[in-house]
């Protein structure tokens, strides 16, 4: 009850959806195995920002990613190790996603990673977006994806993970499955 009064009091979540198309402790380091070959590389900015209030017990993560979140094996382990460390501090209740880039919450996996690339490497990629969708899906924390732009394929498959989704009214804004469109076959896991 708290938790949803505090969600609703937060100007995040309003603050959020409002922007429509003008948007012009104690944590142990206990990652799981899939995902500690991945560290991240600091020579680049954080895909992943995320703000918790105490007071509330509601994180915000905020997806930057420019241009467009798409879900990169980098990117995907960046918001794995982000929702375990959230997960791992019990005064943490709430958690909610968004978009920092302007008109679009997440353009889905992302494509340059599914060609050209070793079988190694497409193995790790695959298990990442196995990771996020199982850590969202199964989290203790209730998640709302603040859905602030297009969202299509893998950017749906991620907002369907969460608890509850708020999307922006704008009709310029879409959401849904994609892939027999484009010819993407999910492996089979
Ligand atoms: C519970 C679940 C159980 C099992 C699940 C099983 C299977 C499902 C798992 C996964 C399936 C998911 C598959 C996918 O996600 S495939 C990716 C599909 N995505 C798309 O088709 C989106 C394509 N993009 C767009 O529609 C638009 O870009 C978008 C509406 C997002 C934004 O439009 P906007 O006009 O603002 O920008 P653009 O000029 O189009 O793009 C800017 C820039 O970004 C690059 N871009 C866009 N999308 C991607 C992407 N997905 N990956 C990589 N790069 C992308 C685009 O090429 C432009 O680049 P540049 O030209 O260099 O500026």
């Amino acid at each position: 009850m708290a938790l949803r009064a505090a969600l609703r009091s937060r100007s995040g979540l309003s603050g959020l959806l409002s922007q429509r198309s003008s948007c012009s402790s104690d944590i142990r380091m206990c990652v799981s195995p899939l995902l500690v070959p991945q560290e991240r590389n600091y020579s680049t900015p954080p895909k992943i920002r995320v703000e918790f209030d105490q007071s509330t017990g509601v994180a915000v993560m905020h997806m930057q990613s420019p241009p467009v979140n798409s879900l990169s094996l980098d990117f995907l382990t960046e918001l794995c190790i982000s929702v375990e460390k959230l997960e791992m501090d019990k005064s943490c209740r709430g958690l909610i996603i968004t978009s920092a880039q302007p008109k679009v919450f997440s353009a889905g996996l992302d494509i340059t990673e599914m060609y050209g690339k070793s079988p190694e490497h497409c193995g790790a990629f695959w298990r990442s977006v196995q990771e996020m969708w199982l850590k969202l899906y199964g989290s203790n924390m209730v998640t709302i994806a603040a859905i602030n732009g297009s969202s299509p394929a893998g950017g749906c498959l991620m907002a369907m993970t969460c608890d509850y989704r708020i999307m922006a009214d704008n009709p310029r804004y879409n959401i849904g499955l994609n892939e027999t469109q484009l010819g993407i076959v999910a492996p089979f896991w």
